[in-house]
């Protein structure tokens, strides 16, 4: 049986008077990508707040590994190993393309009690192993040839890669993106659809709110569709893609046409 990471449980989240989320319960298998989809205002952003510890359910339970994360701090939820990157970009501007991943891959290290004993070498040692993944995080993501230049440099779509490759590089449990397709050209979508699909590839837990379609259909192992903050289908994209009232919810005439 495949080992479940995340498992959100009759969540519900009240904002005011208005019910954001009605009822939602879905889990995250290890090793997939699982997209988060729906019309605007279907509650997607607000799940991922609830996950991130950015906002508090009204009711409901989220387990990762197996344990409550529901209401705790999001820096306590981000050291179970669960990293977000956001819609904007953060990439650090001032530094190269180069220290930007090897920004990320510092913050995550930790030192150890090797480094109260043999401070130096471990320090030349752990820096030459940085700068290695830094450099294979840059291949991954198609910027290696980019790695000098200053990260404001880089156009919109690689920044937006850039800031992906920079929240995997703390190796989390499980990864959420915002909408990485955001304001891409389709080039741009592609070279995104890439990344994600090679960090997969490295074994890495996805979970994706996303609207560019065929970014979900090409990566998804699974598909959970809301309207109106509840689970109207989930499954494959294949059966996901016929339902028809995902299509009439969400997939609508662009779907018809295709
Ligand atoms: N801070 C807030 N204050 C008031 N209402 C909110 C707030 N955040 C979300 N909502 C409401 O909760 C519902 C769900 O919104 P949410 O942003 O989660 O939807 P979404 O699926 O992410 O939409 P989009 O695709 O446009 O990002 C909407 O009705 C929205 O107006």
């Amino acid at each position: 049986m495949t080992d479940v990471l995340l498992s959100v449980e009759g969540l519900g989240v009240q904002i005011g008077g208005l019910t954001a989320i009605a009822d939602m319960s879905f889990t995250v298998p290890a090793g997939e990508v699982v997209s988060l989809i729906g019309p605007n205002g279907a509650g997607k952003t607000t799940a991922f707040n609830v996950i991130t510890g950015y906002m508090r359910p009204t009711r409901g339970r989220i387990l990762f590994e197996g344990r409550p994360i529901a209401g705790l701090a999001p820096e306590r939820i981000a050291a179970r190993g669960l990293v977000r990157s956001f819609q904007r970009t953060s990439v650090f501007a001032g530094c190269t393309v180069f220290e930007n991943a090897l920004m990320a891959l510092h913050l995550r290290g930790r030192a150890g009690l090797l480094d109260a004993l043999l401070p130096f070498l471990r320090a030349r040692r752990e820096e030459a192993a940085l700068h290695a993944e830094a450099a294979d995080l840059l291949d991954l993501t198609g910027l290696a040839d980019r790695a000098g230049l200053p990260a404001e440099a880089l156009a919109y779509g690689e920044q937006r890669r850039l800031g992906i490759a920079m929240a995997a590089a703390a190796h989390p449990r499980l990864l959420l993106l915002d909408e990485p397709a955001a304001g891409l050209n389709p080039s741009e979508t592609a070279d995104c659809i890439a990344l994600i699909r090679g960090l997969k590839e490295r074994g890495m837990t996805v979970l994706l709110v996303e609207h560019d379609m065929a970014m979900v259909m090409r990566l998804s192992d699974r598909i959970v569709v809301l309207n109106q903050g509840r689970i109207i289908a989930s499954g494959p994209p294949a059966a996901i893609r016929q339902d028809p009232e995902v299509i009439r919810a969400y997939l609508g005439a662009a779907h018809a046409a295709a």
